[in-house]
């Protein structure tokens, strides 16, 4: 585990792996196809229901987001929706859909609010959309917050009101709700208002009418079946005979038609219009929040150092192991069957010490960004060279090695059962974990504190938050070269789900975490 000086750059590395590698219970799995609906209450997706995953992610990040104000600088997309799932206004079962699978993903560096932001931005893409930029940094609610999301008979007053409090005009606000009305539909079971009994019937058990004829791909044609009125004809919140839930015709004809009509004049057009309101949905935070720069392999890069860990051994033996991710972008060259990854010192200098790191034939999937493909490699070294970074490739990746866990003398046990984004990870035991910390210092102090981060239960929403009770104590066991090696061990009763979420922190008296976000059962290894 390396330690990267900004806080920040762990909560990219966390979210780069969900979005670009790939893994079977991964972030894409629940929206593979675009067509499934997962519970993630129940062991296997269901297809019967008339339910989506990616459209109920998109809907989430709008019942999230619109009650944000840009003039109070509070609100927007923070996941407080979690605590508003009793509201009126917020029905169904999407919110909570959402948020339980997102938080198989959650950690003390990851917020359910990047999270829920992540499902705007892989569900849009993954079927058919524009990559809406993905940064980080968004911050949790602690509680509810103020209510507003338009319901279908809000009044056209009050539902642009709402909008333009968050920062949408009256023209952003017909162009947003066109481009998330491209997927899904209206449920006869939480809107029978607007959807007649009739809806229901095999493989469509909660009766949904779609928005279009393809409910599974983000695109233009419901916006050119209202305006062409063909198909769908803009869907039931259009077509509806109860005049009051019909808030898409009221919303499309307010300013006669003219936003919508220009939405309809090409795909392309359509697209570069969703990609822009997606990412301010996405992108209303609280004054408050910083967010970083997006996670984009074509302008930042394709080639970067994931799952990384160092280790060293009693006679002083050192090694970095991990991969290197290639995310193969467009117009990028062919991924290279071998990579030389050489080691530069913890004095800075290039050194004579090299690894080559071979393209593994399994570890390999498409993203929306490409194919990524994986280079595992370990870089042996002795405890006197030290740790500065390395270079593949032209690029330097800065490491250091003041305090870090040693894989090799730190352990875990049982092994959890096998990751998936199922309740089968409920399963509580007592978990034994065995923390070993080297630290290269003159003057080692008596003992460091390790911080365990663990996601835990919280009240009033279905999203967990992260406690920082459970502390240890490691003590000094000995020396190696340069580092003095401290241990603990230590016993919690934990949850599957919770161990694939625990992260550790360790510090020196008096100082911050030299360890930041050890996590001592790797789902990623
Ligand atoms: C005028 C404002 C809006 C109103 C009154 C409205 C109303 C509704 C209603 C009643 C449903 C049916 C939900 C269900 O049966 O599961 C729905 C579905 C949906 N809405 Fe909206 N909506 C509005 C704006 C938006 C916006 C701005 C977005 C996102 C950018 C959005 C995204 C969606 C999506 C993706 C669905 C499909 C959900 C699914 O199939 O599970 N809506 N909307």
């Amino acid at each position: 585990q390396y330690i990267p000086t900004d806080t920040q750059a762990l909560t990219i590395k966390e979210i780069e792996h969900y979005y670009l590698d790939a893994a079977t219970n991964g972030f894409f799995s629940a929206i593979t196809p675009c067509t499934n609906y997962q519970d993630p209450t129940a062991p296997a997706p269901d297809n019967t229901l008339g339910m989506q995953t990616a459209a109920e992610w998109i809907r989430t990040a709008f019942h999230d987001f619109v009650t944000g104000s840009i003039f109070t600088g509070l609100g927007g997309l923070d996941a407080s929706i979690g605590f508003e799932t009793g509201r009126r206004e917020n029905v169904g079962a999407a919110f909570n859909d959402a948020l339980l699978f997102f938080s198989f993903f959650y950690n003390a560096q990851v917020s359910m609010a990047d999270l829920i932001a992540l499902g705007v931005v892989t569900s849009v893409a993954n079927c058919g959309g524009p990559k809406v930029p993905m940064k980080v940094g968004r911050v949790d609610a602690t509680a509810a917050g103020p209510s507003g999301v338009p319901e279908p008979e809000t009044s056209i007053s009050d539902t642009l009101n709402e909008f333009n409090t968050a920062g949408f005009n009256d023209g952003d606000t017909v162009t947003l709700t066109a481009c998330g009305h491209s997927m899904g539909g209206v449920h006869r079971n939480i809107f029978p208002q607007v959807v007649p009994a009739s809806a229901i019937g095999p493989n469509n058990a909660d009766g949904r009418v779609p928005f279009d004829e393809t409910v599974a791909v983000f695109d233009v044609t419901t916006v050119n079946d209202y305006v062409h009125w063909t198909g769908a004809k803009g869907g039931p919140l259009v077509t509806t005979t109860n005049k009051t839930v019909q808030s898409d015709l009221r919303l499309y004809t307010y300013d006669n038609n003219q936003t919508i009509t220009q939405l309809s004049q090409s795909s392309a057009y359509f697209q570069s219009q969703c990609q822009g309101v997606m990412q301010r949905m996405i992108e209303l935070v609280p004054y408050s929040v910083r967010l970083s720069a997006p996670i984009d392999p074509t302008t930042t890069t394709n080639l970067k150092p994931a799952a990384i860990y160092l280790s060293v051994d009693w006679k002083g033996n050192m090694a970095l192991s991990g991969f290197m991710r290639y995310v193969q972008v467009a117009g990028a060259a062919a991924p290279p069957g071998t990579l030389k990854i050489t080691l530069i010192g913890r004095n800075g200098q290039t050194t004579a010490i090299s690894a080559t790191g071979t393209m593994s034939a399994s570890d390999t999937g498409t993203g929306i960004w490409g194919p990524t493909r994986s280079y595992p490699f370990t870089l042996s070294f002795p405890a006197t060279t030290g740790l500065g970074g390395i270079s593949v490739s032209g690029q330097t990746f800065s490491f250091q090695d003041t305090m870090f866990v040693v894989p090799g003398m730190s352990n875990f046990s049982p092994t959890p059962p096998t990751f998936s984004t199922t309740s089968s990870l409920n399963t509580v035991s007592t978990y034994t974990v065995n923390i070993t910390v080297a630290y290269l210092t003159t003057a080692p102090p008596a003992s460091l504190t390790a911080t365990f981060n663990i996601p835990v239960p919280q009240a009033g929403t279905v999203s967990p938050t992260i406690s920082t009770s459970t502390t240890a104590t490691l003590q000094k066991i000995g020396t190696v070269g340069p580092f003095t090696i401290f241990s603990v061990i230590t016993s919690k009763s934990l949850s599957a789900k919770q161990v694939y979420g625990t992260s550790v922190d360790v510090a020196a008296p008096g100082q911050a975490a030299g360890v930041k976000f050890f996590k001592p059962f790797n789902k990623a290894a």
